[in-house]
């Protein structure tokens, strides 16, 4: 387990076994009492009830993991289908958000941006309707913070308790269960989910006040997506000069700007190949929602801005639904020219 902040409880690492999810305050709660927190031996009971809405790329493994874990979960989301492997696994599935809340003792929602997040939470049928005092709501999605706020206001009226908890981590980690969760808001609920949110992640930050997780996820994916931008063009220009891009890679992987995110996605991107494991819509979602933030404390992010209308311009070209990194598309076209040009 990471080091988190000064509030997040240590749980050592050979507490948190998969299959296992065992947590000291496991004990405390009532609703969340069917935990057990025996950490010398498997557990014997079945954790709380936990509902999941949204069975998108990232919203899969993370359900499957809780399956896995031996969690009692149920499921929704708009396209019944994606359910079915879940259902497979021993899911159950309720027809509504708003039936899942009212079967669950905690509910994550896994959306694609805020439009979604908000009609999830508390448009018709929304998980809204179903919650109530001793329940809580997990918005794992990444959206801004006035529409966290929305959210939380909506579900709080109903007595019941609200985290949000934007992830860092693709595909690949959530499959593996080692996200980063960004959490903000009813510390109690933080506490009490503790325990699933170490199923599906390897650390977990607390951050106070609603927003703050928010906030904190744009600034990392802000800075992610100008890091991609900036790697397409180096990865074009080095092949324009004569230089062998897949040595750049492997000379960025040896020095001070190396990153596994060039690693894993430069080979691929040298053959105009982008398997999706973070949509390329969601990455221009997220810097038009940094650049929100930053406009409300009137931060200059030029770099941020200049990125954000390369990612704009894949989308015109029918890439939303590649992987960020083929944003290096809009380079090339951009490059194009005629012979003449000087
Ligand atoms: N992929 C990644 O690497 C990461 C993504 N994220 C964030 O996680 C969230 C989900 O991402 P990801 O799983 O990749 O995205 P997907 O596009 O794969 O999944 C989006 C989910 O939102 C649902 N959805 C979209 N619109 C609506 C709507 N109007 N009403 C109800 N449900 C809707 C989709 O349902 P349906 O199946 O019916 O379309 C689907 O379940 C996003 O906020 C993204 O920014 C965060 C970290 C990493
Ligand atoms: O929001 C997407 C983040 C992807 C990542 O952290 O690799």
């Amino acid at each position: 387990m990471a080091m988190c902040s000064s509030f997040c409880p240590q749980i050592p690492h050979h507490l948190r076994c998969r299959g296992t999810p065992i947590n000291p305050f496991s004990l405390s709660a009532r609703t969340f009492s069917s935990y057990i927190s025996n950490s010398s031996s498997q557990a014997t009971e079945k954790p709380a009830r936990v509902g999941f809405l949204g069975i998108g790329i990232m919203g899969s493994p993370m359900a499957q993991n809780l399956i896995k874990a031996g969690c009692d979960l149920t499921v929704w989301n708009r396209t019944k289908n994606k359910c079915d492997p879940l259902i497979s696994l021993g899911a159950k599935y309720k027809s509504s958000p708003e039936e899942v809340a009212a079967s669950c003792d905690v509910t994550f929602a896994m959306l694609a941006d805020p439009r979604s997040a908000m009609d999830v939470a508390f448009g018709k049928c929304g998980a809204a309707s179903g919650m109530g005092p001793g329940k809580g709501y997990v918005d794992v999605s990444t959206v801004d913070g006035p529409t966290s706020k929305l959210i939380s206001e909506h579900i709080k009226s109903t007595g019941a308790l609200f985290l949000e908890a934007p992830v860092s981590g693709s595909k690949k980690p959530a499959e593996d269960g080692q996200l980063i969760f960004l959490t903000a808001g009813d510390k109690y609920l933080y506490e009490k989910v503790a325990p699933l949110l170490d199923i599906m992640g390897k650390s977990r930050f607390y951050l106070g006040d609603i927003g703050n997780g928010a906030a904190m996820k744009l600034v990392v994916n802000m800075i992610m997506g100008s890091m991609m931008a900036s790697f397409s063009e180096g990865l074009l220009l080095s092949e324009k000069v004569g230089l062998d891009p897949k040595v750049l890679v492997e000379v960025v992987s040896q020095g001070a700007i190396s990153a596994p995110m060039y690693s894993t996605k430069g080979p691929s991107m040298i053959q105009s190949l982008y398997p999706t494991a973070f949509p390329l819509k969601h990455q221009q979602k997220d810097l038009r929602l940094a650049l929100g933030l930053a406009e409300s404390v009137s931060q200059p992010i030029p770099i941020a801005a200049a990125a954000n209308e390369l990612y704009k311009v894949a989308k015109s070209k029918g890439l939303s639904d590649e992987d960020f990194s083929a944003v290096i598309e809009a380079l090339k076209a951009k490059s194009q020219h005629s012979p003449n040009d000087q």
